[in-house]
């Protein structure tokens, strides 16, 4: 069974229709990326999932007693604020320092619980999100652009950790991500967004069969390929252009 799905979601905000007909389901300890241009949605769909953004049809459906971790796009702070990760990471429910101590461990970070938030540099920051996101003890880990402002080696290492986090605890993973290359080395399933499900595949299985390569390709041009392909032409009278 779907630790998490959406069935034909559709979601207006103010007057504009963001979502339309979305389907999309999560499985245990799968790594599904959501890929799609600037205001196609994927944001919205996050949310959505997450419960934050109503539906105006269509459903979201949890596995009962659901355990989900967020890793937000940006925390909104404020840099003056002096903040200890410490204290940081027992909001808004209070953790035993112990707990604290192993899960910055687990991230690669052991011993930061009194630097300040502020001073931390964008991975760092990053493990941190990922590391209060692991203290729910998650099945499903959310994430809105995780690596975003982070360097290549910076990004490498975060999909590397995220993959050990996955194996060690069986969490499933939904994201988005801009990065394309990422997306194929670290995905199990793509779905192509553009306010509607353009398409959706497994990449590794799908990029070496042969009905599949003249819509995938191989690799990350191969990604590309469709990722443009999909975004270049209209359908049900969507303008992808
Ligand atoms: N609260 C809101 N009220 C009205 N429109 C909104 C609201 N939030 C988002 N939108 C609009 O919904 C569309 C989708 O936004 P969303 O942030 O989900 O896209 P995205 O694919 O995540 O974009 P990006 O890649 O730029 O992060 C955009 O056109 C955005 O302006």
């Amino acid at each position: 069974m779907s630790l998490l799905s959406a069935e034909n979601v559709s979601v207006t905000l103010g007057a504009q229709p963001v979502l339309r007909d979305v389907s999309l389901s999560l499985d245990p300890a799968e790594i599904v990326t959501i890929v799609g241009p600037n205001g196609s949605g994927k944001s919205t769909l996050l949310r959505t999932l997450l419960g934050i953004v109503p539906v105006e049809a269509g459903r979201v459906r949890r596995a009962p007693r659901l355990r989900l971790g967020y890793v937000p796009q940006k925390l909104a702070l404020d840099p003056t604020l002096p903040l200890p990760v410490g204290r940081f990471l027992s909001l808004p429910h209070r953790r035993s320092a112990a707990d604290i101590g192993a899960v910055l461990a687990r991230v690669g970070l052991p011993g930061v619980e009194r630097r300040m938030l502020s001073g931390l540099s964008g991975g760092q920051m990053q493990r941190v999100l990922l590391a209060r996101a692991l203290l729910a003890n998650p099945q499903a880990i959310l994430m809105d652009e995780p690596t975003q402002g982070l360097d290549q080696p910076g990004e490498a290492a975060f999909y590397r950790l995220l993959e050990e986090v996955r194996q060690e605890t069986g969490a499933a993973v939904l994201m988005v991500s801009h990065d394309l290359h990422v997306v194929m080395a670290a995905s199990d399933r793509v779905v192509c967004l553009n306010g509607h499900v353009c398409c959706e595949g497994a990449p590794r299985v799908v990029s070496n069969a042969p009905e599949y390569r003249a819509l995938f390709g191989e690799g990350t041009r191969g990604a590309l390929a469709l990722y443009r392909h999909h975004h270049n032409h209209d359908h049900d009278g969507c303008d992808h252009a």
